[in-house]
């Protein structure tokens, strides 16, 4: 029997996105089950993910896999016979897994305190998230891609917040200068794997007005 791969997500989820991404990169089928994470999450979501009870859950053969970048570690383990994600050198892999976790902690953590905050109370998130922007650029250089010339595991991390970008400047009221990221953000979407699924910055701009109508902050 083959593998049963079945993906709990939302549409708009840089986190699902970046399992998107690991699974068509890696030309694996899967089930993809859309979750209501804004108001009712589905029984089976809670049972996959009861600690984080959040998508994206990867579930392989009735086992669940928690958390984006772990989800795509284990994609490129388990298919290990197309597209490798992460750097063969072990140093190489640990410097892909810091950023990766940059981008979580100083990109996302940081912009979410914008978009999900009053207008005007986070001027120093705003500062923090351009000059942490400025530092991904540093880091990829005048590299192709972040892992050099090819495709991987941090451009995977990374590509999904793209279209996130215009929400962060519109709801911050902000300008965020990242020429270079734009650039490979071009690239990275000439790849099926990325351009099938990156969301619309329409989308995410509406999502985001919902959400803090929702949460009361507009
Ligand atoms: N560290 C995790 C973050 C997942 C997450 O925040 N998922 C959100 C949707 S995307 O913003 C989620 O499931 N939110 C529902 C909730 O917070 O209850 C990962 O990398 O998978």
């Amino acid at each position: 029997m083959g593998d049963e791969v079945v993906l709990l997500d939302f549409h708009l989820s840089m986190f699902g996105i970046r399992v998107r991404i690991a699974l068509a990169e890696k030309g694996v089928k899967y089930e993809y089950k859309e979750e209501d994470i804004v108001n009712t999450k589905s029984a089976l979501l809670l049972q996959m993910n009861p600690i984080h009870k959040k998508i994206p859950v990867l579930i392989h053969n009735g086992k669940p896999i928690c958390e984006s970048l772990i989800i795509v570690e284990y994609i490129d383990e388990v298919w290990k016979d197309k597209n490798p994600l992460l750097p063969t050198d072990s140093y190489q892999r640990a410097q892909a897994r810091f950023w990766a976790d940059f981008v979580d902690n100083e990109v996302h953590e940081v912009a979410k305190k914008i978009w999900t905050g009053k207008v005007g109370e986070h001027e120093k998130e705003k500062e923090k998230l351009i000059f942490n922007l400025k530092k991904l650029e540093e880091v990829l250089g005048d590299k192709p891609y972040f892992g050099g010339d090819t495709f991987g595991f941090l451009d995977i991390a990374l590509i999904p917040f793209l279209k996130w970008f215009s929400t962060y400047e519109a709801v911050g009221n902000m300008k965020l200068d990242y020429p270079k990221l734009i650039e490979w953000g071009r690239r990275c979407l000439e790849r099926e794997s990325v351009s099938k699924f990156l969301s619309d910055e329409k989308e995410v701009y509406d999502f985001v007005l919902m959400y803090r109508k929702k949460i009361g902050v507009d």
